[in-house]
């Protein structure tokens, strides 16, 4: 994104010229720009599994026009929850506007889980940005600092597939992934949008390719756990890293050999909705903190995406 783009797209506060710290961006922004990077994620094909505006992978219950009506409803929310972290919320607070998200959600949807996940993470990524400032190294180092503890500690639902995924095969889920900071975001989605975008300079759809391969490579997904099992997870992992092994989005015919492996899935059932979380919060970290460096034509392509 340009420096002029990223001010249209993320207006931001005013500076404060005594102290030299890095002005914060507007609530508004923040939600504006979360929504956009749900958008990006809806429109990026072939994503194993997952529902584009392609086809609907492994869902009967979902579709591109649902997961953008899901993302629209959700921006004031997103702002919302940025307000209240400006105002210095804590997390019992936050989690109030994220469960008022999550029932504009099912209302928006007839009763359908698009973006749990991508609410509460999403969402204290939302909370951090109102919070940046020269101090805190990343957005999610100001989670982890400011509520990771609450996270770990706050109510679980037991009965959600999460939760049963994790008293089962030990995975940490949307709850784990948050209170340590993102680090699939930092570790595997975020670096992947570089090389993705390294690889292919002129296709930022390719870069987006690339960093979901290498999200379902790395993540332990609980929603592949909840259909598949351990074999599932097992199976996803090791077509994911093929994929990359052999070149990603660099390597010739790659889209092809992509959507070969989004086919399996869908044979399988399986599908990696913290993955698609995961990747539409890789590309609002990059927006945040690297904005120079974030893809503008994508951004101005997902606020049109509706
Ligand atoms: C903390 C909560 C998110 C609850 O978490 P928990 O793990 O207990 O519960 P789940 O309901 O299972 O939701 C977790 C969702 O997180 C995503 N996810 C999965 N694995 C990971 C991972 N390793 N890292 C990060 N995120 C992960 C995933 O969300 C996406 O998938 C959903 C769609 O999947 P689908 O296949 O359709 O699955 P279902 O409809 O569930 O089932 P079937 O179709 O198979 O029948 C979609 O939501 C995507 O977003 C997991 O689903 C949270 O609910 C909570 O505490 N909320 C309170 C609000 C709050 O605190 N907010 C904070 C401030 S904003
Ligand atoms: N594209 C997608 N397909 C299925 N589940 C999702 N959850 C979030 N994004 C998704």
């Amino acid at each position: 994104m340009s420096a002029a783009l990223a001010l249209r797209v993320c207006p931001r506060a005013p500076q404060n010229p005594a102290s030299g710290e890095k002005a914060a961006l507007t609530p508004e922004a923040i939600g504006a720009l979360a929504t956009a990077c749900l958008r990006l994620e809806v429109e990026t094909w072939p994503k194993p599994g997952l529902v584009s505006h392609v086809d609907n992978g492994s869902h009967a219950d979902m579709d591109a026009a649902l997961l953008h009506r899901s993302a629209g409803g959700l921006e004031p929310f997103f702002a919302a929850i940025a307000k209240a972290a400006g105002a210095g919320a804590d997390m019992d607070r936050l989690r109030g506007v994220g469960m008022a998200a999550e029932a504009e959600m099912l209302a928006a949807t007839g009763g359908v889980n698009t973006h749990r996940g991508a609410i509460f993470g999403l969402g204290l990524l939302c909370a951090a940005a109102a919070l940046r400032n020269a101090r805190e190294p990343t957005l999610g180092a100001t989670v982890s600092r400011r509520w990771g503890r609450a996270i770990h500690e706050g109510p679980a639902a037991p009965h959600s597939h999460g939760s049963r995924a994790a008293r089962r095969y030990g995975a940490s889920g949307a709850r784990g992934e948050a209170a340590t900071g993102f680090p699939s975001v930092y570790g595997l989605g975020a670096p992947a949008l570089d090389e993705g975008l390294r690889l292919a300079p002129h296709d930022p759809e390719a870069a987006r390719v690339q960093a979901i391969f290498a999200l379902i490579a790395g993540v332990a997904d609980t929603n592949i756990l909840h259909r598949g099992g351990a074999e599932g997870l097992a199976f996803a992992q090791r077509r994911a890293a093929e994929f990359l092994d052999r070149g990603g989005v660099g390597a010739p015919g790659w889209r092809e050999r992509a959507a070969r492996v989004h086919d399996e899935f869908v044979a399988r059932r399986l599908s990696p909705g913290g993955s698609a979380d995961l990747l539409s919060m890789s590309l609002f970290v990059r927006a945040v903190e690297r904005p120079a460096r974030s893809m503008r034509s994508e951004f101005d392509h997902a606020r049109g995406a509706q």
